[in-house]
């Protein structure tokens, strides 16, 4: 599983690999400079001249640049250094490397004096590289005029930038970016990639990232306490191997889908194709009678079950008793795509969560259903997965959308754990937080899967693979990845701006075939 880490998550475990397996900090840092170092060789091996500029700030980030700086040095290589901070306010490793290189050479500049800026701008001017060692994980916020304009230079700039650690202005926990940023061509980060790096706004300043090995010890990179991975081919390929050949429809389970409403029966007939598509044995359909023929005539493979209807056209009241028996039936449910709002449903809601004793996915209008009164989730017997987008989450929580959009991570895990639920929260890197407060980041999809129809997809895919048996934490995992891998084969046929959420569903069972080997 790859992890993916915090800036605290990181510090914690730079200062465990000192103080409990005795690997000097210095160590550390001049590692992280020489693995730097390698990236930069390599992007040096065709220019002619080899000019480098450093930029170092008065963290460890800029003790880095002074490993980097010494080193390249030592090749051959001319390097202008160029320090943001008075050495008095260097950090005690920076200040080492600092001294060693006063030592070595006298191309060390001061930005804050009267000519510095000037001389940075000639410098900048005819360097083949910068490097960026202004700010690393420790950088919070925005940076100050005098630090903004040095970044605005260096973006100027026609040289290969290499990003130490992570692009100076770029929050490592959130990609937060509230001011100005170095865009990076390359940026090299250590031990394993921070949060940031992989998110919006911060991921469009990172360029090529690669992760290099600083000597962490690998039991601390590996802690059960890091909670944050990135979904990867080899967790989906573990759980959707190849059958086995004495299978029968039987054995893949049996998907109910429990929604739709007048003109909106298309959500329930996209998710039914996904749970198909997805390999469920059997899929019924649960709608408004009245909607029966419009969601049959959806896909032959499917079945479809009439419950009562109030005047609107909505699920009834009425129907409970029949949902209950079909609930007995299946092996999961999905309650909400195409329901719409209306009073009774929070108590169709409730009263599925009561008496299923199989894994329930609640989407759409299910969710809005469930804002209404968010104590229906204290009664779940039954394993729980909501999937909204950032408005529904919003409706749930109460918090507006953009606390929750600069803070996902934070608030799906909060959400998961208080209610003790799998929360699949949707958007550009959809994640999924389980009920034990793990945090699970996907990279596949674009911008094109915003479009009518995509979560209905998802919904049933996810349904489908719980329906074959995945833990409901493990199908919204694989669920999620092959959603955007769908989605992105179907980018690539259609094009984003086309893309319709049935394509996404046309594309699946391609990609559900590479899992099969
Ligand atoms: N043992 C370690 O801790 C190691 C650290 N390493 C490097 O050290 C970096 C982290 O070092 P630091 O924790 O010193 O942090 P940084 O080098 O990122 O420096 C942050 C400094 O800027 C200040 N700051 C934060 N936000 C600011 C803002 N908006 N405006 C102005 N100043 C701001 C902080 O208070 C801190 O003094 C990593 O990114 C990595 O490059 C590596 O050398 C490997 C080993
Ligand atoms: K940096």
């Amino acid at each position: 599983m790859v992890k993916i880490l915090t800036a605290r998550e990181m510090k914690e475990i730079d200062s465990k690999a000192t103080s409990e397996y005795g690997i000097p900090s210095l160590i550390l840092m001049e590692n992280a400079g020489i693995r730097t170092v390698e990236v930069i060789e390599d992007l040096l091996e065709s220019s002619q001249s080899k000019k480098v500029v450093v930029l170092a700030g008065k963290g460890n980030n800029g003790g880095d640049g002074l490993v980097v700086a010494r080193h390249l040095m030592n090749a051959g290589i001319h390097v202008d250094v160029f320090l943001l901070a008075g050495s008095d306010e260097m950090t005690p490793d920076s200040y080492t490397n600092y001294q060693i290189l006063s030592r070595m050479s006298r191309n060390i500049f001061p930005l804050q004096v009267e000519e510095g800026l000037d001389r940075l701008m000639l410098a900048l001017l005819s360097c083949d590289l910068i490097v960026d060692a202004i700010y690393g994980i420790g950088f919070q916020g925005q940076m100050n005029d005098f630090d903004s304009q040095i970044v605005r230079m260096v973006n100027w700039s026609k040289a290969v930038v290499v990003a130490v650690d992570i692009p100076s202005g770029v929050e490592a926990d959130s990609g937060r970016v509230h001011g100005e940023a170095i865009r990076a061509s390359h940026t090299v980060s250590f031990a394993l990639p921070k949060i940031g790096l992989l998110l919006e706004p911060g991921k469009d300043y990172v360029g090529t990232l690669s992760v290099a090995d600083i000597s962490i010890p690998a039991p601390l990179l590996q802690d059960k306490n890091l909670k944050t991975s990135l979904i990867s081919e080899a967790m989906v390929m573990y759980w959707l191997g190849p059958r086995h050949p004495e299978s029968h429809k039987g054995t893949f389970g049996h998907a109910l889908l429990i929604g739709a409403s007048p003109g909106l029966s298309g959500a329930v007939i996209m998710a039914a194709g996904a749970a198909l598509k997805s390999g469920a044995g059997l899929v019924t359909a649960a709608v408004p009678e009245s909607l029966l023929g419009v969601v049959d005539a959806g896909w032959m493979e499917i079945m479809s079950s009439p419950l009562a209807e109030s005047k609107q056209g909505t699920i009834a009241l009425e129907a409970l008793p029949l949902i209950e028996g079909l609930l007995g039936r299946a092996s999961a449910c999905a309650i909400g795509p195409g329901m719409s709002r209306f009073p009774e449903a929070p108590a169709i809601l409730h009263s599925v969560l009561k008496k299923a004793g199989i894994p329930i996915l609640i989407d759409a209008d299910g969710l809005n259903a469930l804002a209404e009164d968010l104590n229906i989730l204290k009664d779940h017997q039954v394993p729980v997965v909501l999937t909204p987008h950032p408005g529904e989450m919003a409706r749930l929580t109460g918090k507006n959308i953009e606390e929750i959009q600069s803070n996902r991570i934070a608030v799906a895990r909060e959400f998961a754990q208080q209610w003790g639920v799998t929360l699949v929260l949707k958007g550009n890197k959809t994640l999924i937080a389980s009920a034990t407060g793990e945090i699970f980041l996907n990279i596949t999809g674009n911008p094109g899967m915003a479009t009518a129809g995509s979560g209905d997809v998802l919904c049933g895919l996810i349904v489908g693979l719980m329906a074959q048996g995945l833990r409901p934490l493990d199908a919204s995992i694989a669920g999620v990845y092959l959603h955007g891998l769908a989605g992105d084969r179907a980018a690539g046929i259609k094009g984003q701006r086309g893309l319709l959420a049935g394509d996404i569903l046309n594309s699946l069972p391609d990609i559900m075939q590479q899992f099969e080997r």
